[in-house]
């Protein structure tokens, strides 16, 4: 006979947190959002890959490229780089995630010494750049000449037809400093000797970048970036369970932090034969997630198979229709509930950690706080980020607003050619996303502030400092359909009754 759950599964929206004592001691900006990615041996090692905030970005080609995993990483979270493309193709938007140079700048207004005024004035209103190298080829990484800056010509008492050459500040009265400087080292350089940017060159005299004094204040204000030991950017990648053997050395050969395996659905062999594969060939050096689960069972399933971390929701997403196309899935928060209990027991019995992440179905930014007061380690989400400059898809105008466009993976847009059908037929069958668009919501950076402030401020509430202290102090309560009502505004004749002002709570 079947088995039959004793409760209805429920979703976030179904649930409330109670606040517990605030000390006066517990400000939001005393609160610490760190968090740990992969498992560990809590209580005996410090986790080695820990997330500044729990935030990650949705595997997803509508949510996560370089351009967004570089935004989030500056901010503390990280990006899955969407494993919906080909191995080249992936590999490489890791690879420029790696190389990704914050505060280091490739030139792009470079000058050769035959060049002339006239073109000196040209290429600065074209560029807006008015720092300009100069080098034996005029490429940027040519070997370094000198530099011109406006202090080094007067329009008003020269022809225009004077050589760069004659006028450049030469390199034996430039500053410079080799290719391995840090930033911080460029930095201090800049202020000892009052420059305004400091070209960096390697062993045979070549321009590798420059460095800008304003660039390095940018940098110093994101003090939660996520940086690897080489202080490049950290990013995630997703893989699937098949070309796992092509695809895995690929993404680790571009420098991929964490993997994760992208699925609907990982209580399965095919992603226990996965996560072996990897461990027979890189033993616990590559870190991998897997899923997605939605109870104690799947989680267990996955940890024992040697999961790094296990991420939780079956239809929960905006764009999902699985529960509609397939009748599988759970309430978000009943899932996240229930394999956060499993992941403590499992501890309790092994000392092993391992993380849990609640992904999808993330509508409110106090949704975020529910799943994390639930015992979730961490989110992913997809739609929050789509929302943003960062992400991929297109901005367009519909009906007078500006808009992002979004879809399921699962959807016909995305024509994921790793999915088959379960007889091994290379077509897609049926759909289990959707196509659509969501308010463009600007830059990342502004609107993740408020959300975090937002994250701080009910864990205060709750008198938390931290997301453990947080999972442990947290009462939750569920609450009634009326009660719902009570929550939002009501009674009231709302003045700016904005289209999507639900959405953007
Ligand atoms: N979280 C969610 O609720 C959902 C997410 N999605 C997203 O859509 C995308 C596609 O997901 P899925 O269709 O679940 O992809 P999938 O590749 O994991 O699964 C497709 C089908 O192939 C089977 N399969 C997997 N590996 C196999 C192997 N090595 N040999 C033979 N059969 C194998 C699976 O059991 C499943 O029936 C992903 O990006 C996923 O995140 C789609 C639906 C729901
Ligand atoms: O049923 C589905 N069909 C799809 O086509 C699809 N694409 C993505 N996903 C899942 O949704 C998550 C993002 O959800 P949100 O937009 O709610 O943040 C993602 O992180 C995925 O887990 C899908 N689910
Ligand atoms: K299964």
């Amino acid at each position: 006979m079947a088995y039959y759950y004793d409760e209805p599964s429920r979703t976030f929206n179904e649930y409330l947190l109670v606040p517990g004592h605030t000390p006066a001691t517990c400000i939001p900006a005393s609160v610490s959002l760190k968090t740990p990615l992969v498992k560990y041996r809590k209580g005996q090692e410090e986790c080695p890959l820990t997330l500044n905030i729990p935030m990650v970005s949705a595997i997803m080609a509508a949510v996560s490229d370089d351009n967004m995993a570089v935004a989030l990483a500056t901010e503390g979270g990280l990006s899955f780089i969407y494993g919906n493309q080909t191995i080249e193709q992936e590999a490489a938007m890791v690879a420029r995630v790696k190389n990704y140079k914050a505060g280091f700048v490739e030139s792009d207004a470079n000058l050769s010494p035959e060049m002339t005024l006239n073109q000196v004035v040209e290429l600065k209103e074209a560029t807006g750049h008015s720092t300009m190298p100069v080098t034996d080829d005029g490429s940027a990484h040519g070997k370094l000449l000198g530099v011109v800056t406006e202090r080094d010509y007067r329009l008003s008492r020269m022809t225009g037809e004077e050589k760069v050459a004659e006028f450049m500040t030469p390199l034996e009265k430039l500053v410079t400093a080799s290719a391995d400087t840090s930033l911080k080292e460029a930095n201090d350089i800049i202020w000892d000797h009052k420059l305004n940017s400091l070209p960096l060159v390697d062993a045979e005299g070549k321009l590798t970048y420059m460095v800008f004094r304003k660039d390095y204040d940018n940098h110093k204000s994101n003090p939660n970036e996520m940086l690897d030991g080489h202080k490049r950017y950290m990013v995630g990648a997703g893989i699937n369970s098949r070309d796992y053997a092509e695809r895995v050395p690929a993404l680790v050969e571009a420098g991929a932090d964490v993997l994760c395996i992208d699925s609907s659905e990982g209580y399965s062999d095919w992603q226990k034969m996965t996560i072996e594969w990897v461990r027979e060939h890189y033993g616990d050096s590559v870190k991998i997630g897997a899923g997605n689960v939605v109870d104690g069972e799947g989680f267990r399933f996955l940890a024992e198979a040697g999961a790094d971390f296990v991420k939780i929701g079956i239809g929960g997403g905006s764009i999902c229709i699985t529960r509609e196309t397939k009748g599988i899935g759970r309430g978000q928060a009943t899932a996240t509930i229930e394999v956060a209990k499993a992941r403590d027991e499992y501890f309790k019995e092994t000392g092993i950690y391992v993380p849990i992440c609640s992904d999808g179905g993330i509508v409110y930014d106090h949704h975020i706080s529910l799943a994390l007061a639930m015992g979730a380690d961490f989110v992913m989400l997809g739609r929050y980020f789509a929302r943003f400059d960062e992400s991929p898809s297109a901005k367009v105008m519909v009906n007078g607003t500006y808009m992002k466009e979004y879809w399921g993976e699962g959807s016909a847009r995305a024509r994921n050619w790793g999915r088959y059908d379960l007889g091994g037929k290379k077509s897609l069958s049926f759909e289990e996303g959707v196509d659509s668009y969501v308010p463009y919501a600007g830059p990342l950076k502004d609107s993740i502030a408020v959300t975090l402030l937002k994250i701080k401020s009910t864990m205060c509430n709750c008198g938390a400092l931290t997301i453990p202290e947080f999972q442990d102090k947290a009462k939750l309560t569920v609450i009634s359909s009326t009660s719902i009502v009570e929550g939002g505004a009501h009674d009231v004749l709302l003045k700016d009754k904005a289209p999507y002002a639900s959405n953007m709570r």
